[in-house]
């Protein structure tokens, strides 16, 4: 829920009034998908009246809200599942344990082609799916000298893109499914470098249209800046990054992808190495291959998409959770 909606949810509890409480559910419905006031309805209707209703459900809102922004700090959470409701066979099969013992020494693991995340007709069949779904491509809000790629959000049922809808193919559904199963298997194995963790149902697919060298600066996926040194409309802003813990990535380009050709590389180092001005052999440099799968630590690690001449495509799912700092 936006913090537009919450004033208006709570506003509408002090004075009380209907007009009020009305457009906080409907911003809340908005921008979470989740209509309070219909569900409380569907299952109390028989014995609550339309103000208890309300006040119940303004209430549930309020709470629900300050519980995620206070745990996740994220809009993600409110239509999000435990990491056991996403459990996924491919991801099972895929994420042994000496990955998740390398994800926790490393700070990040890379599966490629032999580690079979994804065989060459379930590359096909999601390519095809990206192909059908990038009219529903747009800029992110994000400034342009500091990433150009396009993107949408989508689920393993629906594209969503705040105006326009469209089902996915089988194929992207598949992959999504996939990286949302990853935290359970890592899970299985042993991870614990973060705990209490909440799975997105949506994840972004992204492209870099491979034209002018389309790129993204160097960034930490998480936000870790407090209110204090950003401000509280950029803190608000940054919501949704300040609760993560794990970056999964699953490439959807060519399996022979060159980078010496196509650029595109996905570049890192750890939190605290040289910056970015450095010398480039502190970063290592990872090909975004189609199958590849990337999983790193959304705290730990600093990386970059280094300028694209060929269109990319890649599918990151963020996984929200909570960190023990010592
Ligand atoms: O596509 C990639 O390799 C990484 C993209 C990225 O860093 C991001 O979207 O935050
Ligand atoms: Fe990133």
């Amino acid at each position: 829920m936006d913090l537009g909606g919450v004033v208006l949810l709570r506003l509408g509890v002090l004075t009380p009034s209907r007009a009020y409480v009305r457009r906080g559910l409907s911003s809340c419905h908005r921008t979470t998908g989740f209509d309070i006031k219909r569900s409380v309805q569907k299952h109390y209707k028989s014995w609550l009246s339309f103000d208890a209703a309300m006040a119940a459900a303004v209430v549930t809102s309020c709470t629900l809200h300050s519980y995620a922004t206070y745990r996740y700090g994220g809009r993600d959470v409110m239509d999000s599942q435990i990491p056991f409701a996403c459990r996924n066979v491919r991801s099972d099969a895929t994420i042994t344990e000496n990955v998740t013992q390398s994800l926790s020494r490393e700070g990040i693991v890379v599966l490629e082609l032999d580690d079979a995340v994804l065989n060459a007709s379930e590359l096909k069949s999601a390519r095809q799916d990206v192909t059908a779904a990038r009219h529903l491509l747009v800029t992110t809000g994000n400034d342009s000298n500091v990433r150009q790629d396009k993107v949408v959000r989508v689920n393993s049922t629906v594209i969503l893109d705040e105006e326009k809808e469209g089902l996915t193919g089988v194929g992207l559904m598949f992959c999504v499914d996939l990286l949302r199963g990853v935290t359970h298997s890592l899970l299985e194995h042993g991870y614990i470098e973060s705990h209490t963790h909440l799975v997105p149902r949506h994840v972004q697919l992204a492209e870099y249209g491979g034209d002018d060298g389309e790129h993204y600066v160097s960034h930490l996926d998480a936000c870790l800046t407090s209110v204090w040194e950003m401000g509280l409309q950029s803190y608000m802003q940054s919501r949704d990054a300040r609760g993560r813990v794990l970056t999964c990535i699953l490439y959807l380009n060519p399996s022979d992808w060159d980078v010496e050709t196509s650029g595109g590389a996905l570049s890192y180092q750890h939190v605290g190495g040289a910056d970015a001005d450095a010398d480039a052999s502190t970063w290592t440099s990872i090909s975004p291959r189609g199958g590849t799968m990337v999983i790193f630590d959304s705290r730990r690690i600093v990386h970059r998409v280094e300028p694209c001449y060929s269109t990319r495509h890649a599918l990151t799912c963020w996984i929200m959770g909570q960190v023990d700092d010592v």
